[in-house]
């Protein structure tokens, strides 16, 4: 028995990228533009310049652990509701009709007003779900999703800039975003599970934009354009972005959202917190408005919401039922 295999990583196809300039508006066109060439490629990338504050990972890191590590009887009482908030546990989700079932844990949260509310107007949001026992597990994800966020929303103006697009134009609808955040936790693999279980089976990412924040660990594997699959290991300060289905169909594939898995390999427990940008839900996904009217997508117009409905109902077992 072996573990999936990948080829060594290359700066060439998953480039790095300073956003500073993006961000305190010192040259925000230049990193647009370096962001339009890497999403035009395999539509993954590494982030530097990114403003998050290394204790906000830390904090929410030592947070997600003790949670993954606790009594699983106690997660079984945020078990994840009808809303996609709580806890997700092994088994629960799938990324093809004929895989195995992934074998990481969840916990997922949205976004919530100051005194905790949050908007009750689609199937995929709810009242996020806290553990009693894990207090300050609140302030930490809260604080981790709002810096996460702000950095969706530069990338966001980034991306539009580099398609010669008002900068605003995929932030239009962003009033009440449809934006999840996961804690992700990866068990140590064992080789003998063999070559075709994974912590998560390839996919492609549902919505428009994921942020990613890997730990020390590594395992995270991309498809490149000949279906091999490459290594893309952690790199210090460094965020990875990935362009999603929503804004590979919004973009009329002119941005690439590209397969990736996960194989932890290493013998330890992997952690990822990952922040899943998309607009609010009612938001047209409509390739002629970049492109005219008079141009013919590949894929018709829908609605974020209705799509990442339909998304959810084929990954989650819970949603099946
Ligand atoms: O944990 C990772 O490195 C990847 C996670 C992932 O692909 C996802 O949550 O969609
Ligand atoms: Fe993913």
């Amino acid at each position: 028995m072996n573990y999936a295999q990948a080829k060594r990583f290359d700066d060439d196809l998953i480039p790095v990228i300073d956003i500073s300039p993006l961000r305190d508006g010192s040259d925000p066109l230049a990193v647009g533009k370096a962001l339009h060439a890497a999403s035009s490629g395999l539509g993954f990338i590494y982030i530097k310049g990114h403003g998050i504050p290394d204790s906000v990972i830390e904090t929410a890191r030592e947070t997600a652990l003790r949670f993954f590590r606790s009594n699983p009887d106690d997660k079984e009482g945020i078990r994840i509701s009808a809303h996609h908030r709580g806890w997700l546990g092994q088994g629960g989700a799938k990324m093809q009709d004929d895989a195995k079932a992934d074998l990481k844990e969840s916990f997922i949260w949205g976004y919530q007003a100051e005194d905790g509310s949050v908007p009750g107007d689609h199937p995929l949001r709810g009242p996020n779900l806290w553990p009693d026992f894990l207090p300050d597990m609140q302030s930490h994800a809260m604080a981790y999703f709002a810096h996460a966020h702000e950095v969706a929303h530069h990338l966001m103006r980034g991306f539009a800039l580099g398609l010669g697009l008002d900068p605003r134009f995929f932030l239009r609808n962003s009033e009440r975003p449809l934006s999840r955040a996961s804690f992700v936790y990866y068990p140590p693999q064992p080789e003998e599970m063999g070559t075709a279980q994974f912590g998560v089976g390839p996919h492609t990412d549902f919505g428009v934009l994921t942020v990613l924040c890997q730990d020390s660990v590594g395992g995270l594997q991309v498809q490149d354009v000949n279906g091999d699959w490459i290594e893309a290991p952690p790199i210090e300060g460094s965020l990875i972005v990935n362009v999603g289905d929503l804004l590979a169909r919004w973009t009329d594939h002119a941005y690439t959202s590209t397969p990736h898995r996960v194989v932890n390999s290493s013998g330890r427990e992997r952690l990822s917190l990952v922040l899943a940008f998309d607009p609010d839900p009612e938001t047209v996904i409509d390739a002629r408005e970049i492109y005219g009217a008079a141009h013919e997508p590949r894929e018709p117009a829908t609605t974020c919401g209705d799509y990442l409905v339909w998304r959810f109902e084929k990954a989650f077992s819970y949603r099946k039922a």
